[in-house]
């Protein structure tokens, strides 16, 4: 299956990043195709506008929501399709988590809508409901620019869950957040040297014993997870 990825906004060069690395590998591999589209190809007037001052009053622009809709007719078309998935980051959305990631890697289409300014007009987002599978989704508690650094997130989440993306998938399902883990965090990681800077590797870790180091390893992780995200011991 190829996933096929499209980016609408008004900075598609911030998706030319997606030619690098294990991401530019998987567009090689034809594991999935990237698609970055500029919102203003859709304006007609001289100064390619895509914002407005919000009805109501209050701070700052809203995006307009006509270069929206004829963007989607162009890039997925006018008929329903209830498997495209269409993605929104916003700061109002739903928190991202590893779970909508494995979701998302077996869905063979996304679009993701980036928006700027105080957002976009709620009626782009209506309209979509209606013709797709819509996701508002937000990377966390604190506040971005726009949509594009979410967007990329999502996708690094999504596109290594893809079976083929990975080399060696069985590890996929050891780390943290994954299905079926403990939800713990990682335990402390070390390499060669074994002594560095006066600092070495925990003795136990070169010991060749095997059951004690699942032992201190998950000591570590316990320590860790609930000094750091006791919330996810509850
Ligand atoms: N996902 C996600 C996000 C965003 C985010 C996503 C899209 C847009 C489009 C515009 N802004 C600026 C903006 C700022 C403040 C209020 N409203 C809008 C966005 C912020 N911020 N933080 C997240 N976790």
């Amino acid at each position: 299956m190829t996933m096929r990825l499209d980016y609408l906004s008004i900075f598609p060069g911030y998706f030319d990043v997606l030619d690098i690395s294990l991401l530019g590998k998987a567009v090689d591999n034809g594991l999935v195709e990237v698609h970055a589209h500029d919102l203003r190809d859709w304006t007609h007037d001289r100064h390619r506008t895509v914002d407005d001052t919000p009805c109501g009053g209050g701070a700052g622009m809203v995006m307009k929501p006509d270069p929206w809709g004829e963007a989607f007719d162009g890039i997925i078309g006018i008929e329903p399709d209830p498997s495209v998935h269409v993605i929104f980051p916003t700061p109002s959305g739903i928190p991202f988590t590893q779970s909508a990631a494995q979701e998302l890697s077996t869905v063979e289409r996304v679009v993701f809508c980036c928006g700027r300014y105080e957002g976009i007009d709620h009626r782009v987002i209506d309209y979509a409901r209606t013709m797709w599978t819509v996701h508002e989704l937000s990377l966390g508690d604190y506040v971005l620019n726009g949509g594009e650094v979410a967007a990329l997130a999502i996708t690094e989440a999504v596109v290594r869950l893809i079976p083929g993306f990975m080399g060696n998938p069985e590890s996929l399902a050891e780390e943290s957040f994954s299905p079926g883990q403990e939800r713990l965090l990682e335990y402390p990681l070390f390499t060669r040297p074994v002594s560095w800077r006066g600092m070495d590797v925990p003795e136990v870790l070169m010991s060749g014993h095997h059951g004690r180091i699942a032992e201190w390893r998950r000591e570590e992780s316990l320590l860790l997870t609930r000094d750091r995200r006791p919330d996810l011991t509850d």
